[in-house]
């Protein structure tokens, strides 16, 4: 079995979506299909960034070291990662292990239909001013299962209105919890809450990445 490019690993608690406050334990892959304006792990994109080669064994043994419940998966983009099918079957056969995908919404996820319940996609949708929204592949929301997040990280007035417009284009509340998240500090959250008042946007989740408050915003690890 292969190796696999690990720019980070770190036991902090989780800023994002469901599973916001709990610890978690993290797996942060080099390299991305896209190139976010908001991107805040640009350095993990990098093609010359320092990695650490793991097999999947040894990511599982990191994992188990630190003793927490949640693992989350994220990068770069941990879905180009080759055979990291394979390292997603290993960890979701561990049923004390509760992991969370963090996909950009570009990467086919079809493949990953027959996924235990302890697996989990924070699915985004690029908005508008990511300038990545050309490469959104809404055929994702037929795989999506109810432990499942769709993310719009929101950086405008037009990003919220095309948030608004896909959300009730798929049906995406009765499919997943959805997250209105703004792209750090372009947007204010009031200002999301304001919005989400004005359409009544009653079944969507506001969320606030949580580390960024707690410590630097630019500090990595955390
Ligand atoms: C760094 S990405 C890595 C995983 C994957 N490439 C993706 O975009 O989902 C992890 C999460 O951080 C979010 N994110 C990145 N930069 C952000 C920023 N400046 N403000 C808020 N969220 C941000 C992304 O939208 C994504 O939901
Ligand atoms: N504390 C913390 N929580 C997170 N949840 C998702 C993250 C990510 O970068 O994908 C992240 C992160 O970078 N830090
Ligand atoms: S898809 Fe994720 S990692 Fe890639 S550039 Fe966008 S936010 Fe960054
Ligand atoms: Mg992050």
């Amino acid at each position: 079995m292969g190796k696999y490019k690990v720019v980070e690993t770190f036991v902090s608690i989780n800023g994002e979506a469901t599973h916001a406050g709990e610890l978690a334990c993290f797996i942060r892959f080099a390299g991305c299909n896209l190139a976010c304006g908001y991107c805040d792990t640009k350095w993990a994109n990098e093609p010359q960034v320092p990695y650490k080669s793991m097999s999947a064994e040894e990511i599982y043994a990191y994992i188990k070291s630190c003793g927490v419940k949640n693992v989350t998966l994220t990068g770069g983009e941990p879905l180009i990662q080759p055979e990291i099918e394979w390292l997603i079957t290993l960890l979701s056969a561990d049923k004390a292990l509760r992991v969370e995908i963090e996909t950009n919404g570009s990467v086919d996820i079809a493949g990953y239909d027959a996924r235990p319940e302890n697996v989990c996609m924070t699915l985004d949708y690029k908005l508008p001013d990511s300038g990545m929204e050309q490469f959104m592949r809404t055929e994702n929301y037929a795989w999506l299962k109810p432990q499942d997040a769709v993310k719009f990280v929101v950086s405008s007035t037009r990003d919220l209105e095309t948030a608004k417009k896909i959300i009730e284009t798929y049906d995406l509340c009765a499919k997943a919890t959805v997250y209105l998240s703004s792209a750090f500090s372009a947007i204010t959250p009031a200002q999301i809450v304001e919005y989400m008042i004005q359409e009544n946007m009653k079944d969507v989740r506001l969320q606030l990445q949580m580390h960024k408050y707690i410590w630097d915003p630019e500090k990595k690890g955390v």
